[in-house]
């Protein structure tokens, strides 16, 4: 992944942070077809859209173009479900149009992962807890295992096991700040997998949003009956993740940048090394803890 600025490729076992903490899990960064577009004086979150790297095809032939076209069934699903979406909360799907570029070419991320049994005296955060950006997660859990996690509104966290044929569908944070929390961001995390168990995996499609659109200036408007649902909710305890805080007051692809940036420290020190000094001053963080 050090050799992309768009931070696609192949994380070694423990790059990755969460919360400031190692994940133990590997994984590959892929995403939907996109030529980067960014030209000197354009804002830097504009270089984190572009071509993904691929695996060489004598290696493992045939792998792009059937996962390019699993991300463009999905991607085709994603938004089937946001027609949905629109319907339940008794709104226009044309109002969604500010956050898809007006019908402009988005890119979408995917990934392959691979949560090893760890070693015995390491910690079994396979990813920390966190929100997804952008607007809808589609995740396929692509092994039997248990481990992963959701964090419900008394702030338990719940199994969310396998169901075969099925999707998780987690809600990002830009989609709960467009909707002004109608939508709740769905928190999670998941656990590695036991000792003398085997590996865990899972390939997360994660449904992008314009990366120019300031969600402060887009906020979605409803009627004061679907608003009030929010109440019946009664009481929320605040979630254990903290992440994507940003997507009110700036470009949302300066926020997704800024989460790259903190989850990958290596790729962002060559890249966008202003960034990294704001958010590792002290230099490349000793894995397991940075900011
Ligand atoms: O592996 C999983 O089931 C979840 C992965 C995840 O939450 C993520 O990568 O954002
Ligand atoms: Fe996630």
């Amino acid at each position: 992944m050090v050799n992309s600025p768009h931070f696609f490729g192949y994380s070694r076992f423990g790059a990755e942070l969460t919360k400031g903490k190692t994940d133990q899990r590997e994984q590959f960064d892929f995403a939907t077809p996109y030529e980067n577009q960014w030209k000197p004086g354009d804002p830097e979150y504009l270089k984190l859209w572009g071509s993904p790297q691929w695996p060489d095809e004598d290696l493992l032939p045939g792998f792009k173009e059937t996962f390019l076209r699993y991300l463009a069934q999905v991607e085709k699903l994603s938004f089937n479900f946001i027609e949905l979406l629109a319907e339940a909360f008794q709104i226009p799907v044309s109002s969604l149009d500010p956050f898809f570029n007006e019908g402009r070419h988005l890119q979408h991320r995917a990934k392959v992962v691979k949560y090893p049994v760890p070693p015995d005296d390491s910690s079994d955060q396979g990813v920390g807890p966190h929100f997804d950006g952008g607007f809808l997660t589609f995740l396929l859990q692509a092994s039997p295992h248990r481990g992963l996690q959701v964090q419900n509104l008394r702030g338990e966290w719940i199994d969310a096991p396998p169901i075969p044929g099925s999707f998780v569908i987690n809600i990002g944070k830009a989609l709960e700040t467009a909707t002004q929390g109608l939508a709740r961001a769905t928190s999670h995390r998941v656990l590695s997998p036991e000792p003398g168990s085997t590996p865990r995996y899972s390939i997360p499609f994660f449904q992008n949003i314009s990366q120019n659109v300031r969600i402060g200036d887009s906020v979605l408007q409803f009627s004061p009956d679907i608003l009030k649902l929010k109440e019946s909710r009664g009481e929320e305890v605040a979630p254990d993740s903290v992440n994507y805080a940003e997507y009110g007051l700036l470009p949302s692809g300066e926020v997704a940048l800024i989460g790259r940036v903190k989850s990958h420290p290596d790729v962002a020190q060559r890249h966008y090394p202003d960034l990294f000094k704001q958010f590792f001053p002290d230099g490349l963080p000793a894995q397991g803890f940075a900011y």
